[in-house]
């Protein structure tokens, strides 16, 4: 009871709620959701917990294990968190997840994450969404044809995660790393070797267990499943070393021919691998050889597992609701007739594409924590819930932790009524004011390539497709729905099984 009432105290007395486990902490965050332990998916079981508190800033006390922290899906307070010189940091604890092969630009802080921004921001321009665009057609256009749809009128996929990743994963390797994947390669050559796209997909599916596995359990215990995880990440290790060696022969080439190099290296890893190089002749451009690593993997994670979930929840949403599936058509068609190439330049006209990923994204937000550290003591004030009209005011102390709940944001009622439904009109006109991707200065660097990506592929595969729920005999769609729109969070949050059919359109 000490322990609590200090907690509380140190926390500001903000109301909330006492759970076993912090949500955050190893144990807390491996358990599942249940009424004694409120895990990484409270927010998603529990919807109406920041109602029921009367507050959109909520505290959390672990009685057994974990810090406590506080919650947050208020939009004001989030903006204000993420502003610039905003008097918060990120722990470095909370980002070690994805520092596994070395510390990397979302992983880092103050100065030195100013250093990484300098280095790959510049990658993303103009130039690089029309390559991405680019690549993204190439890439539905090796499905079509390898996956022989083509030949058939109906095409039925148990997973289209596993399609959606495989585009994602491809659009990144081209446009992010200069390495062009081919979609009819084998996962394994006949000595058995895995592939490029293999080792990646490995890696993304096995970033929990390579997180919460000592080194010591690889070499003790005889599993199968720890096995694979080792090789894919040794696999991965090996790859990078590979790419960074021979991109590295290439940038030291085009100095020696006295190339303008700030010019010509436009895509993310090549500016990495030219920062590398740079050594200490620039401190302020240079990346140390476990940044270059981390980095290269984050950007493979990032830019690939996000997008590649954001569009199979986006035809999982249009399967289930036909009205907004025909109205999309309506407006595909409308900016690219029949006969008409789909190009780069339709990008800015395909708003009702974007309207419906942005709204997927609302409904299933990758990025669903952003970790926050109070570094100096500080005044949160929001729109009260108890007193409508009025605002609350929580004081914050310098050391709190702090945590931007993108489902409760997403899902809160003030900013998108009726929240549970998928309505993408709320996105029409509006598309500049999407929170998922965060804010401010450390706002998502790809959100401009995942868009291009996701725009590109659905408009290409809606405009011929027909997208329809892949139900089981006498299953129905409130059922699937039931079943299947539910999410997992892992280091992202996603749907875990997409069972879809596509009808060609005559
Ligand atoms: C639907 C797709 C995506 C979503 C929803 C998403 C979401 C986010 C969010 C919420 C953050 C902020 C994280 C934080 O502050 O803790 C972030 C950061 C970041 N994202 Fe994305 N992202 C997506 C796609 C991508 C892609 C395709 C790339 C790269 C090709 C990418 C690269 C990054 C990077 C480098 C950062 C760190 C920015 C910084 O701290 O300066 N993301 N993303």
């Amino acid at each position: 009871i000490f322990e609590i009432r200090s907690a509380y105290k140190r926390i500001g007395h903000i109301p909330g709620f006492i759970t076993t486990f912090g949500p955050m902490s190893i144990i807390g965050s491996t358990l599942p959701h249940t009424w004694w332990n409120a895990g990484l998916s409270f927010p998603w079981h529990d919807r109406d917990v920041y109602k029921r508190h009367q507050s959109e800033v909520i505290s959390i006390i672990p009685l057994l294990w974990g810090a406590p922290v506080i919650y947050i899906s208020s939009i004001e307070v989030a903006k204000q968190m993420m502003a610039t010189n905003a008097a918060f940091g990120k722990p470095p604890e909370a980002s070690r997840a994805i520092e596994i092969l070395g510390p990397n630009i979302v992983s880092a802080d103050g100065e030195t994450w100013k250093r990484q921004r300098r280095i790959a921001a510049p990658a993303f321009n103009q130039k690089s969404y029309q390559l991405v665009w680019e690549e993204t057609k190439r890439s539905f256009l090796q499905m079509i044809d390898h996956e022989n749809w083509g030949d058939k009128d109906v095409v039925t996929i148990p997973d289209f995660n596993t399609y959606t990743r495989k585009i994602a994963l491809f659009v990144i390797s081209a446009c992010g790393f200069g390495m062009p994947l081919d979609w009819s390669e084998p996962a394994q050559n006949e000595r058995g070797e895995w592939s490029n796209r293999e080792i990646i997909t490995q890696v993304s599916l096995n970033i929990i267990t390579k997180f919460i596995a000592p080194a010591w359990a690889y070499k003790l215990i005889p599993s199968k499943h720890l096995k694979k995880v080792d090789h894919a990440y040794k696999s991965i290790e090996s790859l990078l070393n590979r790419l960074i060696s021979s991109r590295g022969d290439e940038v030291k080439k085009r100095r020696a021919a006295d190339e303008d190099l700030d010019d010509t290296v436009r895509d993310v890893f090549g500016r990495l691998v030219q920062a590398q190089l740079q050594g200490s002749s620039n401190p302020k451009m240079s990346l140390s050889d476990t940044e270059i690593v981390g980095n290269a993997f984050l950007m493979l994670f990032a830019g690939h597992e996000t997008t590649a979930h954001s569009m199979a929840a986006t035809l999982a949403f249009l399967a289930l609701d036909t009205n907004e599936q025909d109205k999309l058509l309506a407006h595909i068609q409308e900016v690219v007739p029949e006969g008409k190439d789909l190009v780069f330049e339709d990008y800015d006209k395909l708003e009702g594409v974007l309207a419906c990923l942005y709204e997927a994204i609302r409904l299933f937000p990758a990025g669903y924590i952003l970790f926050r550290d109070a570094r100096e003591d500080v005044v949160f004030t929001f729109p009260s819930i108890k007193s409508p009209g009025q605002d609350d005011a929580y004081h914050i102390k310098k050391g709190t932790s702090t945590i931007v709940d993108m489902v409760g944001l997403c899902y809160n009622d003030r900013l998108y009524p009726e929240p549970l439904k998928y309505m993408p009109s709320r996105w029409y006109g509006n598309t500049d004011r999407i929170f998922a991707f965060s804010t401010g200065p450390r706002t998502c660097l790809g959100m401009k390539f995942a868009t291009t990506e996701a725009v590109c592929f659905l408009t290409h595969l809606l405009r011929d497709w027909r997208v329809e729920l892949n139900l089981k005999d006498g299953e129905t769609p409130a059922q699937w729905k039931e079943k299947y729109m539910k999410a997992d969070f892992g280091i992202t949050l996603t749907l875990s099984k997409v069972p879809l059919k596509f009808v060609k359109r005559k």
